[in-house]
């Protein structure tokens, strides 16, 4: 296995803007595009080369097949249909469903032993799938989750606190998608609770507009859809911090999709939760003694991840 190969599946905008974002940030040193619409996969390779000279570090990358997967690191599986507007995730079930199964098969078929990384939505069961379909361990199969829902309220809560977003350390958790939350009871600024700061009276963030705050978050993506259509930029660059987690073996805690084996007091489902991620995948699950709303929050969102799971015949 290369140890800083990735191959991409799906070149439209969210594999693009996930390679564009790698290209720019020189995440790995060789990277594989492949597409069911190979002129598009080419073209796209072809451009991406036109900007190494601009590129931190020198990078092969190619349009390929799935030959290319077996001494891959990763395969981050972008390829599917999208949300029209009106749409939620979890109607993209089946279509996407029938598109993963039929990537998994191609990725089996390679030899391929490394680690899938998903996008294609609604993720955290796209993840099942894939993990279900491919024979990985649980580990080495991870939904990208709640990673660009939890960037999102960071830099919401950051705009309202006049911080920078990386000082917000805060948690969407759940579904990626309509029943998600955030662990409020978690949330700091730097090391200070949210909850503590929205309490105070001269404080720039109020205690009751904490419920506005994680609805907006929630919803923001319809309106990015209403706006351009699709959503892109965000996610290429959650995809590309996950993906520097697991090559530079970093240990570093996420809120990636995670097959839940007992914890929480669930299993046998994939869902966001904050995981340590390294070379190995998902190293662990962290447990958050969540307070009894979030519990009952993420208990919801992982039933309507199994009734959705128990429509498909897998
Ligand atoms: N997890 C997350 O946070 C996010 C997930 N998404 C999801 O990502 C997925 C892709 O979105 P976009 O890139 O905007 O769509 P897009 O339509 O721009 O690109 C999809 C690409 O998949 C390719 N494709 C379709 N079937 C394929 C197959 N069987 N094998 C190989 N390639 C195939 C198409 O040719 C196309 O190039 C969608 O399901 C979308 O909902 C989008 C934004 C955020
Ligand atoms: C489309 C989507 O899943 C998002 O932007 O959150």
């Amino acid at each position: 296995m290369k140890k800083n190969k990735v191959v991409i599946v799906g070149t439209g905008m969210v594999g693009m803007s996930y390679a564009y974002s790698m290209l720019n940030q020189g995440t790995c040193e060789e990277l594989v595009l492949i597409d069911i619409n190979k002129d598009r996969a080419h073209g796209e390779a072809i451009d991406l080369n036109h900007g190494l000279s601009f590129a931190p570090r020198k990078m092969k990358i190619y349009a390929g097949d799935y030959s290319d997967c077996k001494d891959a690191y990763i395969i981050c599986i972008t390829a599917g249909a999208v949300q029209l507007e009106g749409e939620k995730r979890l109607d993209l079930l089946h279509k996407n469903t029938k598109i993963m199964k039929s990537i998994i098969d191609e990725i089996k078929k390679s030899g391929f032993n490394g680690i899938i990384l998903i996008a294609t939505n609604p993720v955290d069961i796209m993840t099942y799938v894939a993990w279900k379909l491919s024979g990985l361990e649980k580990s080495k199969v991870i939904g990208s989750g709640t990673t660009l829902d939890s960037a999102r309220l960071r830099y919401t809560l950051s705009e309202k606190l006049d911080v920078n977003p990386k000082d917000i350390n805060a948690y969407v958790m759940g579904e990626h998608g309509d029943s998600q939350f955030v662990a409020w009871s978690y949330a700091l600024c730097g090391v200070q609770p949210i909850y503590q700061i929205a309490s105070r009276k001269e404080s720039k963030i109020k205690f009751d507009e904490l419920s506005s705050i994680e609805d907006e978050v929630k919803n923001i993506a319809y309106k990015i859809i209403e706006c351009k259509n699709s959503t892109y930029y965000g996610i290429g660059m959650a995809l590309t911090r996950i993906t520097k987690a697991i090559l530079e073996n970093e240990n570093s805690i996420l809120t990636v999709s995670s097959y839940l084996d007992g914890q929480y007091g669930h299993e046998d489902v994939y869902i966001a939760v904050p995981s340590i991620v390294n070379k190995d995948g998902v190293r662990e699950v962290t447990h958050l003694a969540l307070d009894t709303t979030e519990k009952a929050k993420l208990d919801k969102s992982i039933d309507i991840m199994k009734e959705n799971i128990n429509k498909l015949d897998l």
